[in-house]
Formats: structure tokens, C-alpha cells, sequence
């Protein structure tokens, strides 16, 4: 699949992956089904070194986001992070739900009573509506939605290549202003690793510090270089923040071997496009590509300070 690269917005237009391929008309007209929020529970360190493949990816890996005509959502109870995506079918805009069966999950009549969010567009031109303000999201265009915005909608602006919009949201205790950010225009560029050691990568920090100001959520997004495909190695740790990658721009039969867990007792993920990894703060949260990818980072927790890291010696990790 071709790459979404952040450098120009009408090269990123033209760069689309393939679109969603549009499901019959019948299928689109047809009720949506009930929402649900699927619940993760948090998982000690100490239970990782006895899981295998199949309970590792029960646990972290959330595989479904992006289900056309759908608000997919799952609940982590690592620091609360809600994640996710929203589909919306050309034509059927489709809302963030707030009806009882999310208020029996989240314990509010409204998804973002007590929470904020943060929306990036991963797929064709779009559009989310908060509270009757509109904001056109272009491939890679990102937008924080504040704590007490009473509805949200997504619409796909084009018929041929639906948007894709990736969720992340954290509990919040105060109003920030909704501001729209895209890599493009990010007013923090980090620029880290190196082509000879295969970890060249370019980090836009959206909603973080030194861009969008948030309550909880540091959101970002990382492009490898080409033919880098290391990401976060050397490794590290935030005891203080919990945070899930979501790996995109992936051709489909390429993986990221995600490795997690304490730095001494790692296991990995095999991760596929467009799949996410829910990474506890005792967790390094490090991977390498069979090939071509990029990826959102989203922290939650007590603080939003980047420098709060702790680095990860290389001869620490087994
Ligand atoms: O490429 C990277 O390295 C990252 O994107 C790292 C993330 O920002 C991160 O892990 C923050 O804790």
C-alpha cells in the first residue's frame, strides 16, 4: 500500500492506501448494531511471562477499529484509556455514542461528561462535528475534542475513500479549547535515531506539550524513514503514563513484531495495519517492521511531561 508521509497535503491526498472498499447499499442502510464497549482489565507484570500468543494478544492487542459504518471501542483499565475508531459510510455519519449502554461502561449520560478525546483521520477526507462546530479533517488531520462536548459525529467526505478516524480518549477534569493539528503544521518536530542502526524517525507531537494543550492525553504520531525499521529502541519506560500504539501505512501481508513487557522478561506481538497495542507503564513499548509503517502514540497518567522516561540500557533487555 502506499504511505501516507506528512511533507505535503496534496502529495498525502494522493498517497492514500486503497479505500475501504464501499459495502453494499443495502448493508449501509441497515440499523447499526447496539454499540458496545469492549472492557480490557489491567494485567501484572508478573502474569506476562506465562502468557502465550493467543492470551498476550487477548490482553494488549485490540484488533478492531476501523469497521465500516461503526464505533469501535475498548475500554482498557490501564489509566482508562478509551480507544478506538469510527467508520463512517459515505453519506451515514455516525455518532460517538452516548446512549445507556455506553453510560453503564463509562458511569456518565454522556461519552466526554468526564472526558476529552483525541481524533486523528487515517483514511479518506472527513469531517467530525462537536457540539454543531465543524472541523474538516484531511488525511492525517488530528483534532482534540474537549471534556464536555455533548455530541460528536463523523462524516466520510468522499464516496470513494471513507475516513478512518482513530480514537483515543482519557478521563479529564478540565475544559481545553478543541483546536485542530495535522503533521504539517505541528509546531513539534522530533527527529530521532539513525538509517545505520535502522531506527531513522521523525515524531509529531499533536496533542502534547509544545502543540495541543489536553488534560490527560499526549497524542502523537511517528514516521520511519525509509528503510528504518526500528521504532522506540533504544527502549524505555514511564511508570507515570500508561500508552497504546496504533501501527498504520502497513502493506497487508507486513507485521511489526511489538515487543512489551518488563525489560528483562519481554514477549511479542505480532501486529498487523491498522491494529493497536495497549502498553501498562511497567511495559517498554518498542517494535521493528517487516517492512514500511507508521504509528500514533497516546499516553494517559498522572503527567504529560515527556521528559519523565526513564531510558532502557540495551544490555538490561531479555
Ligand atoms: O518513535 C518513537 O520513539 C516514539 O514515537 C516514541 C513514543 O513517542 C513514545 O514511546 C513515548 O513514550
Amino acid at each position: 500500500a502506499a504511505r501516507l508521509v506528512p511533507s505535503a497535503a496534496a502529495a498525502v491526498a494522493a498517497e492514500l492506501p486503497a479505500a475501504t472498499p464501499a459495502p453494499a447499499a443495502a448493508a449501509a442502510a441497515a440499523a447499526p448494531a447496539a454499540p458496545a464497549i469492549e472492557v480490557r482489565h489491567s494485567v501484572h507484570p508478573e502474569a506476562l511471562p506465562s502468557m502465550g500468543s493467543k492470551e498476550l494478544r487477548r490482553h494488549f492487542l485490540v484488533d478492531r477499529l476501523f469497521a465500516p459504518g461503526e464505533v469501535a471501542l475498548t475500554y482498557t483499565h490501564e489509566d482508562r484509556m478509551i480507544v478506538g475508531g469510527a467508520t463512517p459510510l459515505p453519506g451515514a455519519p455516525l455518532a460517538l455514542p452516548s446512549d445507556r449502554a455506553i453510560a453503564k461502561s463509562i458511569g456518565r449520560p454522556t461519552f466526554l461528561a468526564s472526558r476529552e478525546l483525541a481524533a486523528i483521520n487515517v483514511g479518506g477526507p472527513g469531517r467530525v462535528v462537536a457540539d454543531g462546530a465543524a472541523f474538516d479533517l484531511a488525511p492525517l488531520d488530528a483534532l482534540y475534542v474537549p471534556m464536555g462536548t455533548s455530541a460528536v459525529k463523523f462524516e466520510s467526505a468522499d464516496k470513494d475513500r471513507p475516513a478512518k478516524f482513530y480514537l483515543l480518549s482519557c478521563p479529564a477534569h478540565k475544559q481545553h479549547a478543541a483546536a485542530k493539528i495535522s503533521p504539517r503544521n505541528a509546531t513539534k518536530v522530533v527527529t530521532a535515531g539513525a538509517g545505520d542502526t535502522a531506527n531513522n524517525r521523525t515524531l509529531y507531537h499533536l496533542v502534547a506539550p509544545g502543540g495541543i494543550d489536553s488534560d490527560q492525553i499526549t497524542f502523537g504520531v511517528t514516521f520511519l524513514a525509509d528503510g528504518s525499521v526500528w521504532n522506540t529502541m533504544p527502549a524505555h519506560l514511564h511508570d507515570r503514563r500508561s500508552e497504546i500504539y496504533m501501527y498504520f501505512n502497513m502493506a497487508p501481508d507486513t507485521r511489526v513484531v511489538h515487543l512489551m513487557g518488563e525489560p528483562d522478561e519481554t514477549r511479542h506481538i505480532l501486529v498487523a495495519n491498522e491494529q493497536a497495542v495497549v502498553s501498562p507503564s511497567w511495559s517498554i513499548h518498542s517494535g521493528a517492521g517487516t517492512a514500511a509503517y507508521s504509528f500514533v502514540w497516546a499516553m494517559c497518567g498522572e503527567n504529560r511531561l515527556m521528559p519523565d522516561i526513564e531510558p532502557v540500557a540495551m544490555a538490561t533487555l531479555q
